[in-house]
C-alpha cells in the first residue's frame, strides 16, 4: 500500500461520516414536532452526540452546522448556529477528557445554553414575554431529552464499530459508573417523553373543552345579535309604513318609536329628496335639518332597492367622529311609493354593555368589512380598525383556532378563538386567552421536572447501591486474589446479598484454588526428592571424582589439590610429613600369570589393607599410577613411620591378596620409598615425590619387597 493512502483513507471515512450524520440531522430538524404554541422538540441534533462519540472538534462542529442548518430553515433563527455550534464544542472537548455526553451536555445547557437562549429570546426573538421563561426550560429540557436518546443509541452501538477512524478515546468505567449513567439516560428519556406527551395531551383536551365552550356560547350570542339586528330593522320596516300616513307629526312618531327601541342612539326621516323631516331625540332635529343625506349610501341603497339596508361600521357624520352602524328602512306613501327613509344610528356602547351582561369570553364583533363594530375593552382594540391579529401554527387541533392579539397599545396576547359569521355577513369572535394553559402547562412541567430529578436522584443512588452487590463481593475476590500464595488463608466471606453469578465464581475459585494448592504441594514433594536425588548424585559425583574406582583410593588429582593442605596442617602443629611411594612388585607377571581381574582384586585387597592401616583424619592414600600409590602421612615420628611400613610390607608379603582362578591364594609384595621430613622441607610436590622416588627405585633395585626410608628431619638419624 502507498504510504499516502493510509492517512488519506481515514479522513475521506471521516468527512462522510460526520457528513451522513449532518445530513440526517439536517432533515429531522426540518421536521420538529410540535407540542404546543410555537415550542417545538428537535431530535435532530443527536446527531451531534453522535459525531462527538467518535470524532474530534472539527468534525463534530461539521455535522452540527449541517444539522443546525436544517433548523434555521425551519426556524429562520440564526443564532441557532452560535447556540449549538458551541453545544457541539463543549461536547467534543469534554468527551475527549473522559466526559460521558449525557452529562457534558447537562452542564452545558445548565451553564451556556439555557443562559444564552435566554439572553437571545429577550434581545432578538418576537415572543410574549409570559412564553419567554418557559421557552429557555424547554429549550434546555430538549437539550438533555435529545442526548439522553443519543446516550442509549451509543449504548447500543458496539464500542469497535468505526475504530479506524475514532479520535475520542475509549472510555474505560467502573461498573457503577456504567450502570449509574445508563439508569440516568434511561430515566431522563422515559421520564421526559411521558412528562411531554401528557403535558401535550393536557394542553389538547383544556383547548378542546375551552374550544367546545366558546362554540356553544358562540352560537347563541349570535342568534342574539341576529334577532337583535333583525328586531330593529323590522321596527324601521314597520315605522316606514306608518310614518307615511302620518306626514308632518313625525316628530312625534319617532320619540314614540324611540322609546319602543332603546338600542338606536338616534333616529331620523327623509323626504325622497334626502332632507331631514324629523329627528329623536329632538335636540338633534337641528342639525340634521341643515344637512342632506342624498349621498349617503345607506339612504341611496334604500331608495334604490326599497329594502332595508344595515351599514357597516363607519363614523358618525353628524355628530362628532364616533362609530355607528345605520340601519335604515324606505318610507311609504299611501300609494305604495318610496317617499323618503327612516334611518336609525344603533348605538354601539349600549350593544356592548349587552355583550358584555351576556358573554363570558371576550368578543369582538366585525362588520362585512373586517372593521370592529365593537370589542370587549379589555382587548384594548378600537371600533373601526381591523385587529391585528396573525394566526399562529396550527398545531394540536390542527385549526386555526389558535391566534396572536395585537392590541392598540402594541401588546401581542395569544387566545383561543371562535369565530361565527352572522347573516348579515358580519363576524362574531370569542376569545379566551391562551396564557393560563400555558401557565397550567408550566406549572405541570415544573411538577413533572421535580418529580423526574428526584426519581433520577433516587435512581442514581439505587444505581450505585445495586451496583455494591457486584462490585463489593468483586472487590473481595480481588483480594483473595492478591493475597500472598504462601499465606494460604480461607476464601473471604462475601458480603450479604451478592450477586449468584459471584458465588458461583467464589465457588469455582475455591475449588481450583485447592486443586492448585493440592498441586503445588505435589510439585513441591517432587522438587524435595528431586533435590535429595540430586545432592546424593552430587556426592557420587564428587567421590567419583576424587577417587580412583577401582580401588576407593583417592586418585592423583585429589592428592595433588589437597598436599598442601595437609602440608600447612603440619607447618602450624610443627608437625613432620611422610610421603611414602609404594609400588607392586613384578605386577606384570602377576596379570600375564593369572590375568588382570586378578590383578585388580590384588590391587583392590592392597588398598582395603592400607586404608585400614592408615586411616586417621588427615592420612592422605592416592593411587598414583596402575600399580603405584602415594601415601601422604603427616604427624608421624621416626619410629612409628618406619615400624608401621614395615609392619605394611610385611603384611602384604603374608597375606594372600588374590584367589587364582585354580583357587589358589595368590600373595604378592610391595616396595615402598619413604621420605620424612619437616613440613617445611619443600612447598612444591615433585620435590617431594622425586625424593620418595629415588628411595622406592633404590628399594626395587635392593631386591624388592622393603622399604627404603629416608628422614630428613635433623633429630633423626638417616637410614
Ligand atoms: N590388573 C591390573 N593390572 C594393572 C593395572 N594398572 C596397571 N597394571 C599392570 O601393572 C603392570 C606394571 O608393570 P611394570 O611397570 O612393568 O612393573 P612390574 O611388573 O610390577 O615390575 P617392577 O615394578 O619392576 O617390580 C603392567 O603389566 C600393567 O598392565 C590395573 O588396574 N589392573
Amino acid at each position: 500500500m502507498m504510504p499516502g493512502k493510509m492517512t488519506v483513507r481515514p479522513v475521506l471515512q471521516r468527512a462522510a461520516f460526520a457528513s451522513t450524520l449532518g445530513a440526517v440531522g439536517f432533515f429531522l430538524n426540518l421536521y420538529p414536532i410540535p407540542l404546543f404554541a410555537n415550542l417545538q422538540l428537535i431530535l435532530g441534533n443527536m446527531v451531534i452526540l453522535l459525531c462527538a462519540s467518535r470524532l474530534g472538534l472539527p468534525w463534530v462542529l461539521w455535522t452540527a452546522a449541517l444539522a443546525v442548518t436544517g433548523l434555521h430553515l425551519t426556524w429562520d433563527v440564526s443564532i441557532a448556529y452560535l447556540i449549538f455550534g458551541l453545544e457541539a464544542v463543549c461536547l467534543a472537548l469534554l468527551r475527549k477528557r473522559g466526559w460521558y455526553l449525557l452529562y457534558a451536555d447537562i452542564v452545558y445547557w445548565i451553564f451556556f445554553g439555557m443562559p444564552i437562549t435566554a439572553i437571545a429570546i429577550f434581545q432578538w426573538v418576537d415572543l410574549p414575554q409570559e412564553y419567554g421563561w418557559f421557552t429557555i426550560w424547554k429549550q434546555g429540557f430538549n437539550g438533555v431529552l435529545y442526548s439522553a436518546f443519543a446516550s442509549l443509541l451509543l449504548m447500543g452501538i458496539p464500542k469497535g464499530w468505526l475504530k479506524r477512524i475514532r479520535q475520542q478515546p475509549v472510555l474505560v468505567r467502573t461498573f457503577r459508573q456504567k450502570q449509574v449513567h445508563a439508569m440516568v439516560a434511561l430515566l431522563s428519556v422515559t421520564l421526559m417523553v411521558m412528562l411531554l406527551a401528557h403535558n401535550r395531551q393536557l394542553m389538547a383536551t383544556q383547548k378542546v373543552m375551552h374550544y367546545a365552550q366558546l362554540s356553544a356560547v358562540g352560537k347563541g350570542a349570535a342568534r342574539q345579535l341576529e334577532d337583535y339586528l333583525e328586531r330593529h330593522k323590522g321596527a324601521l320596516m314597520l315605522a316606514g309604513r306608518w310614518f307615511s300616513h302620518s306626514g308632518e307629526d313625525a316628530q312625534a312618531d319617532l320619540a314614540a318609536l324611540h322609546r319602543s327601541y332603546p338600542g338606536f342612539a338616534s333616529l331620523f326621516i327623509t323626504d325622497s329628496e334626502g332632507q331631514v323631516l324629523g329627528a329623536s331625540p329632538p335636540r338633534r332635529l337641528a342639525a340634521y335639518r341643515s344637512i342632506n343625506v342624498s349621498a349617503w349610501p345607506d339612504f341611496k341603497a334604500v331608495m334604490a332597492t326599497s329594502k332595508p339596508y344595515l351599514s357597516d361600521v363607519i363614523r358618525d357624520r353628524v355628530f362628532g367622529r364616533a362609530p355607528i352602524v345605520t340601519v335604515s328602512a324606505p318610507r311609504f306613501s299611501e300609494a305604495g311609493e318610496v317617499v323618503g327613509t327612516v334611518e336609525g344610528a344603533l348605538d354601539l356602547s349600549a350593544l356592548n354593555q349587552q355583550l358584555a351582561q351576556q358573554l363570558p369570553f371576550e368578543w369582538v364583533l366585525q362588520d362585512k368589512t373586517g372593521r370592529i363594530v365593537v370589542a370587549s375593552a379589555s382587548l384594548g382594540l378600537a371600533p373601526l380598525s381591523r385587529p391585528g391579529w396573525s394566526t399562529l401554527r396550527p398545531v394540536e387541533l390542527g385549526d386555526p383556532s389558535l391566534i396572536r392579539l395585537e392590541s392598540a397599545f402594541g401588546t401581542f396576547t395569544d387566545y383561543l378563538r371562535h369565530q361565527r359569521e352572522l347573516e348579515s355577513g358580519w363576524t362574531l369572535n370569542l376569545v379566551v386567552p391562551y396564557l393560563p394553559l400555558v401557565k397550567q402547562a408550566e406549572s405541570q412541567f415544573g411538577v413533572g421536572t421535580a418529580v423526574m430529578v428526584v426519581a433520577l436522584l433516587l435512581a442514581v443512588a439505587l444505581a450505585a447501591h445495586q451496583s455494591r452487590y457486584l462490585t463489593l463481593p468483586l472487590e473481595v475476590l480481588a483480594k483473595d486474589v492478591e493475597q500472598p500464595e504462601a499465606e494460604r488463608r480461607p476464601l473471604r466471606r462475601l458480603p450479604q446479598g451478592s450477586a449468584r453469578e459471584i458465588l458461583q465464581l467464589q465457588k469455582q475459585m475455591a475449588i481450583h484454588r485447592s486443586a492448585l494448592w493440592a498441586h503445588q504441594d505435589e510439585l513441591e514433594a517432587q522438587v524435595m526428592a528431586r533435590t535429595e536425588e540430586l545432592a546424593e548424585a552430587n556426592r557420587k559425583l564428587a567421590i567419583l571424582a576424587s577417587r580412583d574406582g577401582l580401588t576407593g583410593a583417592y586418585n592423583r588429582r585429589y592428592f595433588v589439590e589437597n598436599f598442601e593442605s595437609i602440608r600447612q596442617w603440619c607447618i602450624r602443629g610443627d608437625h613432620a610429613l611422610l610421603m611414602v611411594m609404594l609400588d607392586i612388585d613384578h605386577f606384570k607377571q602377576v596379570n600375564d600369570t593369572y590375568g588382570h581381574l586378578v590383578g585388580d582384586e590384588c590391587l583392590q585387597r592392597l588398598v582395603a589393607l592400607m586404608q585400614a592401616q592408615f586411616g586417621r583424619h588427615n592420612d592422605l592414600l592416592s593411587r598414583f599410577g596402575g600399580e603405584e600409590f602415594v601415601l601422604l602421612l603427616p604427624g608421624l615420628g621416626e619410629r612409628d613411620a618406619r615400624n608401621l611400613l614395615a609392619t605394611l610390607v610385611s603384611t602384604v608379603a603374608e597375606q594372600p591378596m588374590a584367589t587364582t582362578s585354580t583357587g589358589q591364594p595368590l600373595t604378592i609384595t610391595v616396595s615402598l620409598g619413604a621420605v620424612l621430613a619437616p613440613a617445611s622441607f619443600s612447598p612444591t610436590l615433585a620435590d617431594w615425590l622425586s625424593e620418595a622416588d629415588r628411595c622406592l627405585y633404590r628399594a626395587k633395585q635392593e631386591g624388592r619387597n622393603r622399604m627404603i626410608f629416608k628422614s630428613l628431619t635433623p633429630s633423626l638419624t638417616r637410614s
